[in-house]
């Protein structure tokens, strides 16, 4: 599998080193890409891992560059992995004419309705291609995964994690978009990616899958949302998890934070802790 992946960029960072490849995605049917971040630590052997995914407008770049995990990382021993928001340049008309469909936007769902479905296929892509291809390519232990995320991507991270709860040790999100089947931009990327049937639209709706699995054992899940997150009110609705989880949920609220990478990297270091003990590096 190695074979596949053909290097972008690379650079040291805290004693390890942070890359970028692309590689042709069998879930995605054309390129992708992702940055990993390596630890000191591969030197000796396989690390733990945290995949990561961003919101919209981000790309595989955007959570190495500004949310200063690599530090955390370096300290407990975990490897860092953050693919790319959607496919792109798949040749789908009016692809990158909205900043909250299509390229940067998809949702991590397995899109269902043409002309999206042979490409936009993240939910796949996430949970099982990319964990095979790093696990069979890099220094990580497949079988010691997390999953964390932001707004799109917290959703992301959530959904996923719920969806494949034997997959991941340990879940967490800032300011995620918490029930994409009820809020704006969810109603939208979810009627154009998998159609009118809005009873298919739970399996990509935190709050939904949260209520279904109240009876089973979960994940630890961390959640920080900020008070004063503009996306809050209209497209978050991270107040919508409160009492949820069964106890596998912590739910932070920081006021005066908003929804950019500020944020984030305020609080990565406690999301990086969480992981690291679940993953079972401390
Ligand atoms: N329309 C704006 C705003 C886009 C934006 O705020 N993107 C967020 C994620 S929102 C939910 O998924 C983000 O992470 N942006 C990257 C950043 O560096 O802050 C626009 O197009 O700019």
């Amino acid at each position: 599998m190695t074979a596949n992946l053909k290097i972008l960029e690379e650079h040291a960072c805290f004693g390890g080193r942070v890359a970028r490849y692309e590689h042709a995605s069998e879930s995605c049917h054309g390129p992708m890409r992702f940055s990993i971040y390596l630890p000191p630590q591969t030197v000796t052997g396989r690390v733990p891992v945290v995949y990561f995914l961003a919101g919209l407008t981000c790309t595989e770049e955007t959570f190495m560059i500004k949310a200063g995990a690599q530090r955390y990382a370096a300290e407990w021993g975990l490897a860092l992995v953050a693919p790319d928001t959607s496919p792109r340049r798949t040749g789908i008309p009016d692809e990158t004419r909205d900043w909250d469909l299509g390229s940067g936007a998809s949702f991590y769902v397995d899109a269902t309705e043409e002309p999206w479905s042979r490409h936009y296929r993240m939910h796949q892509y996430v949970a099982e291609e990319l964990p095979a291809l790093v696990a069979a390519s890099f220094p990580v232990d497949g079988n010691c995964q997390a999953l964390c995320g932001h707004s799109m991507g917290g959703h992301g991270a959530l959904t996923i994690g719920l969806r494949h709860g034997h997959r991941y040790r340990s879940l967490s999100a800032f300011a995620p978009v918490c029930a994409p089947s009820r809020t704006p931009w969810g109603q939208k990327a979810f009627g154009v990616y998998l159609g009118s049937d809005e009873a298919r639209w739970r399996d990509y709706d935190t709050v939904a899958l949260l209520k279904a699995r109240e009876s089973q054992a979960l994940a630890p899940m961390l959640v920080d949302q900020g008070g004063g997150d503009p996306y809050l009110e209209r497209e978050l609705k991270t107040q919508w998890l409160e009492g949820l989880g069964g106890g596998a949920l912590t739910l932070r609220w920081h006021e005066g934070y908003d929804h950019s990478y500020f944020f984030i990297a305020s609080f990565i270091g406690d999301h990086m802790a969480f992981h690291a003990r679940h993953l079972g590096v401390t």
